[in-house]
């Protein structure tokens, strides 16, 4: 379980605006990958289009191949549905669903999917992805409780679980502690840490020094100006980034001279 990235020349578009312009990467399976760049130079909008999630709003589309090991997601008869089960996504704000039990939060991609399975099944699931998620302790005697009810580190840990639970190949992360206190933070980095052993993980970030303490690799995007489209300078190991870019507007970025 866990796939390469590779975006080959690829655009993203709302409508007419370009809004992200011809990235090539390689993202290597079971790694993290951060993206790091001022804001609004389409470090979301890319990561949306590795999922397919991208184009849910109208007039939203993608040009070039994004391939997860050899299969282009993009190729004519793909079931967006399916990719959206392989690639699972975390958001900024913790989602679980509000009127759901903890438990019916962990099973939700399952239902969504349809499928049917015993109790026992069922209950090997929620523990081994809340276990996966580092949550089990804190939630197990509680587990048909809200999951609205947790706090807001334990809200994204059960996202997490709710993500892990349908087994996907990657896992991408917006911005998934923005909302989170400092101790939350340190436990979801942890995880991240610990999902690297089995997904390939792909986190945007505006915290520098998270990007340096989760990601083995980086890649920093950058706008020319308002209305232009945002690119991808430079991708390298995190370290070779933050300590020895060989672009001139990495270098000003990560030393805080903009941005
Ligand atoms: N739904 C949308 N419709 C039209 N344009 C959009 C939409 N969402 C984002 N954009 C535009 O696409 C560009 C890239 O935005 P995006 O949110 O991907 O940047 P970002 O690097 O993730 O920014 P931030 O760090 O602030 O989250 C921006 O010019 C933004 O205004």
């Amino acid at each position: 379980m866990s796939k390469s990235i590779t975006a080959k020349d690829l655009n993203v578009y709302y409508g007419d605006f370009l809004a992200v312009e011809g990235v090539n990467i390689e993202i290597a399976a079971r790694s993290v990958t951060a993206f790091i760049g001022p804001s609004g130079c389409g470090k979301t909008t890319f990561l949306r289009s590795l999922n397919r999630m991208h184009e849910v709003l109208p007039g939203a589309r993608v040009e070039g191949q994004l391939l997860l090991d050899d299969d282009d997601i993009y190729a004519p008869g793909v079931d967006p549905v399916s990719v959206r089960a392989m690639v699972g996504m975390v958001f900024q704000r913790p989602n679980p669903f509000p009127t759901m039990s903890i438990r019916e939060n962990v099973l939700a991609g399952y239902k969504l999917n349809g499928a049917r399975m015993s109790r026992s099944d069922a209950d090997g699931i929620v523990e081994s992805a809340l276990r996966g998620a580092n949550l089990w302790n804190e939630v197990k005697d509680r587990l048909d409780r809200p999951g609205s009810g947790l706090s807001g580190g334990q809200q994204q840990r059960l996202c997490i679980a709710r993500t892990v639970a349908v087994k996907p190949e990657v896992i991408l992360m917006d911005e998934p502690c923005s909302a989170l206190d400092p101790i939350s933070t340190l436990a979801i980095e942890d995880l991240i840490a610990e999902l690297q052993q089995e997904y390939t993980i792909v986190i945007v970030t505006h915290n520098m020094q998270q990007a340096a303490r989760v990601s083995q690799n980086t890649a920093f995007f950058n706008i020319a100006g308002s209305g232009k489209p945002g690119r991808m300078i430079e991708y390298a190991e995190t370290s070779t980034i933050f300590n020895n870019p060989s672009n001139q507007q990495t270098e000003r970025y990560v030393s805080g001279k903009f941005g």
